[in-house]
């Protein structure tokens, strides 16, 4: 349904979702995901604008979501796990697990897989292979998504903006500075926002 309010193609989402599967030869273990993040604390860190705002966090496990990933690196604090669909992302430093989405719109950044050693890939399409699908959309959402799913105990969020309209500098890699949020973005920001609302609200 998402898919069809933004014209996004599913032959494309398949097509990106095979090139990844075949892209990740070395399979990393989801079970140690799972145990990272089962009865722990998560900051899930956004690529808001008050991202800069932040240097240190307390929680005992970092989600950054895609953008987010190369402030935080930037500052010294490495995430444990960075959810990713590869366009705001500029540095792979060794220990995270990256979480990566492969969409149609990406096709041409899934060789980036290369330079990660840990991938657990996503698809936003029936998984297949080595393909594993936890539900969400954006980066961010899909962060909160598999913290719940996986057990963690508290879930925080940092840098994660839903009400100003702006998109924060260290979205993407060619942005110089904080920018209003075009149509698009802000359709896919408020689709953030009531996932968010829903996985946060959710009491098993
Ligand atoms: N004001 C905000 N600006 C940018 N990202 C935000 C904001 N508030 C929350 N976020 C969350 O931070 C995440 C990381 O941002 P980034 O722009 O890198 O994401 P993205 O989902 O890949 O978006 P896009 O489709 O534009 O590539 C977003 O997925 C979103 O969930
Ligand atoms: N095909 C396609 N799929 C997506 C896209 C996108 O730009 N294109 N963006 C997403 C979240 O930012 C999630 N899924
Ligand atoms: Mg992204």
């Amino acid at each position: 349904m998402i898919r069809s309010w933004f014209g996004f193609k599913e032959r494309d989402d398949y097509i990106s979702a095979s090139i990844l599967n075949y892209l990740i030869t070395k399979e990393y273990d989801e079970a140690e995901l799972k145990e990272l993040i089962k009865g722990r604390e998560i900051a899930i860190v956004g690529a808001g604008p008050q991202l800069d705002k932040i240097n240190k966090l307390k929680e005992d496990v970092i989600i950054a979501a895609d953008g987010a990933a190369n402030y935080l690196v930037d500052i010294g604090i490495v995430p444990d796990i960075i959810v990713t669909d590869l366009d705001g992302l500029q540095t792979f430093p060794k220990n995270p697990i990256y979480v990566v989405l492969a969409h149609g719109d990406n096709i041409n950044l899934l060789h980036k897989v290369k330079e990660m050693d840990k991938v657990i890939p996503n698809s936003q399409v029936m998984p297949f292979g080595r393909l594993r699908l936890y539900g969400g959309f954006t980066d961010g959402d899909r962060a909160v998504v598999l913290a719940k799913y996986m057990k963690a105990s508290k879930i925080r969020l940092y840098a994660m903006d839903f009400q100003s309209g702006i998109v924060g500098k260290f979205s993407k890699p060619y942005y110089q500075r904080n920018v209003p949020a075009s149509m698009i973005k802000r359709k896919k920001l408020e689709i953030a926002r009531m996932i968010i609302e829903q996985v946060l609200n959710y009491n098993e």
